[in-house]
């Protein structure tokens, strides 16, 4: 049983609260391009600040290296503007001057403390006890009284801000929390056939998703698009030309291709696509997989409109739909079909659950309605949609 903010007295008392607004960003990195997740914090927050806690806030943005890898600056200005409490920032995590931050907080007040993947250790993955060695648990520690879990949307990651802090303090589960876990622990009971929809760029983490729904029974069938899909299709032999093969091994999923390759190999029930969308000329062009395509082609950035009939026979006769990752680079209207046309049958199925920050991010942008639960997490939900524990949330229940 986990214990949630009802169990807990509130008053004066320092929390401090895990939450993932890991968001897409705009503005060379000084403004967010979607606050969704930011959003769904806010019940979660403004009860904290409600009921007179002094609420440090802890959270991650992109990983290092990545372009969206930054500072929560913006962040909390727009925490500031969407609760009713004052939100200030520190750019610092667990050193003396987070510490004082935290420590001088007014009940009500809240902070954001810097990324905590500013630090290295963060981005490391420990088991609990070994986690609440980490500098930034054993920094921080000593200023909270409790430590709240909100961030669903990263609880498939045992990093020392998701699982070290229950070591050393009483551990609750915020509302997001809560809620997501009573939506997505019930998937064994949802309609089927259930359909997957890998896409999107996290390889690695959907290959794995993709071997333990099918291991599990808990897939009848996984469509695969997006650079998941380009993965597969290069691990089954495909050719897509040099600038797929150039943007699969310059972002590191080389070595996703022999991994794509045996569940291939062992499963049937993964479908790949049939055609993919370049860019030629300037202009959208489709191009089927026999047909390699010229040197001078842009990656494969969308599937192609036989892809997409293909795989929306599959999803309209499913009873349960599960999205993660989108089919293309949607943020280019020239490379949104695939996506918006996928999901949009998507929305029409019986059940239907999205998961993920930039699929998210796409649903809005792309303005679908009609799904049955949009989740904060991406691989988080899909952790649990596979039947997987989240050591963050075993963290808590320890
Ligand atoms: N063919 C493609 N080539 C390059 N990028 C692609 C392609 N298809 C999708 N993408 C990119 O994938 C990104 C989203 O992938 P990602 O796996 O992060 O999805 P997500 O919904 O955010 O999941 P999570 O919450 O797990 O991060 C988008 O920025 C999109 O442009
Ligand atoms: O966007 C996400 O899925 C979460 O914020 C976790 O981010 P990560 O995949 O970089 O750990």
């Amino acid at each position: 049983m986990l214990q949630t903010l009802d169990d807990l007295d509130l008053e004066g008392v320092a929390v401090g609260v895990r939450i993932d607004i890991n968001s897409p960003l705009a503005n060379g990195n000084d403004g967010l391009a979607d606050d969704a997740r930011l959003r769904a914090h806010v019940e979660t927050l403004s009860e904290l600040a409600e009921r007179g806690a002094r609420v440090a806030v802890l959270a991650h943005q992109g990983r290092p290296g990545d372009d969206d890898f930054s500072t929560l600056a913006a962040h909390a200005d727009r925490l500031d503007e969407l609760l009713d409490a004052p939100v200030g920032y520190c750019d610092a995590t667990f050193s003396a001057a987070a510490r004082e931050a935290v420590a001088g907080l007014d009940p009500g007040d809240l902070v954001v403390l810097e990324n905590t993947r500013f630090y290295a250790e963060e981005y490391m993955e420990f088991e609990a006890a070994d986690a609440a060695n980490t500098h930034l648990v054993e920094g921080l520690a000593p200023v909270l009284d409790v430590y709240v879990n909100d961030a669903f949307a990263a609880a498939h990651r045992s990093q020392p801000s998701l699982v070290g802090f229950p070591e050393r303090l009483p551990g609750y589960a915020g509302r997001v929390m809560e809620r997501e876990l009573d939506v997505l622990g019930a998937i064994e009971e949802t309609p089927t056939p259930r359909v997957y929809l890998l896409g999107g760029a996290k390889v690695g983490d959907s290959v794995g998703v993709a071997r333990s729904v099918l291991e599990r029974g808990l897939a009848d069938t996984v469509l695969t698009a997006g650079v998941v899909g380009n993965v597969c299709l290069l691990a089954g032999g495909a050719e897509l030309g040099p600038a797929t093969s150039e943007f699969v091994y310059d972002h590191g999923y080389w070595d996703e291709i022999d991994r794509a390759g045996d569940l291939l190999d062992t499963y049937d029930e993964i479908e790949v696509p049939r055609d993919v969308a370049v860019e030629r000329d300037g202009e959208r062009h489709e191009v089927a997989v026999d047909e390699f395509p010229p040197a001078a082609d842009s990656p494969a950035m969308d599937v192609g409109g036989r892809t997409v009939s293909a795989y929306a026979e599959v999803i309209e006769s499913a009873g349960t739909v599960i999205l993660n990752g989108p089919a293309g680079v949607f943020e280019e209207e020239t490379f949104a079909h695939g996506t918006r046309d996928l999901y949009t049958a998507a929305a029409g199925a019986e059940y239907s659950i999205v998961g993920g920050g930039d699929t998210a991010a796409a649903i809005r942008q792309l303005g679908i309605e009609g799904f049955s639960h949009v989740s904060t997490g991406g691989g988080a939900s899909l952790t649990l949609l596979a039947g997987d524990s989240l050591p963050a949330v075993e963290a808590l229940r320890a």
